[in-house]
């Protein structure tokens, strides 16, 4: 499992009057397979997350995932680290649902043959098959959910971030995603409000202001959000 090192970070959005501290000395060492993100609007969790693979640059301290620097070594960090929006629209970058995923395999340089294999094969399993010709902005909130999935997955990143990935599923892709996640071989790093995606979760983070407030197994840290958001 990729080794990730979050250390003594802060972060801070505005400047002025309007400067707003989102994460407070944030130190983590992060190693087990599954890892839940959890806490209220507006916590930091997003934050947190955009962390890991370089899109949020920390205002201090440092992140490095197996040792590789987030803001040093970002475009190697953006290779390994795979990340799905909470807003699909936000990572269609294609007409069609195919070129969609097939996009950043060719930015990995793969054979034509395995790129029309790959992508067949991640169509199939997100069952979007029958769309791959369909302009994908077209597509329902679900199942852009669903794509942005797949083109992430289909790069087969070590280690996978995905900040809210359910929000637009109905209840059986919903199901879907989470016996999905549960099969993946990859490090995942998922920020949810969908407590019971995080069964059987390694390490839940509670986050609450900028800080991590409980840290802990699921059972644990689902208890004490419970009892942090009902103070
Ligand atoms: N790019 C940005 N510019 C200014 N403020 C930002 C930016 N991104 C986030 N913030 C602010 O930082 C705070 C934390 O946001 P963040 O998205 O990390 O919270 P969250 O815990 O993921 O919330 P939610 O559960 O609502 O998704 C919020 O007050 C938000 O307005």
């Amino acid at each position: 499992m990729p080794d990730i090192h979050v250390s003594a970070v802060s972060h801070s959005f505005g400047d002025g009057a309007a400067r707003r501290t989102v994460l407070r000395e944030v130190d983590l060492h992060l190693t087990e397979p599954r890892i839940g993100v959890v806490g209220a609007n507006g916590s930091g969790k997003s934050t947190f997350v955009r962390l890991l693979n370089g899109l949020v640059r920390p205002d201090s301290g440092t992140v490095t995932v197996d040792g590789l620097d987030t803001v040093r070594d970002g475009r190697e960090v953006r290779r390994r680290v795979g990340f799905c929006f909470t807003d699909p629209d936000a990572q269609i970058v294609m007409p069609t649902v195919g070129e969609d995923i097939a996009f950043g395999l060719r930015r990995r340089g793969l054979s034509r043959a395995e790129i029309a294999e790959r992508t067949e094969g991640a169509l199939t399993a997100y069952g979007l098959a029958d769309h791959a010709d369909h302009p994908a902005h077209l597509l329902s909130g679900g199942q852009k959910q669903l794509l942005a999935l797949a083109s992430v997955l289909v790069t087969e990143p070590d280690l996978l971030v995905l900040d809210e990935p359910t929000t637009l599923l109905d209840l059986r892709n919903a199901d879907m995603v989470r016996r999905l996640v549960d099969r993946l071989p990859q490090q995942v790093v998922l920020v949810t409000h969908h407590l019971d995606l995080l069964r059987g979760f390694d390490r839940v983070l509670v986050f609450d202001h900028g800080r991590v407030v409980h840290d802990g197994g699921a059972d644990d840290a689902v208890g004490a959000y419970r009892e942090l958001a009902t103070r």
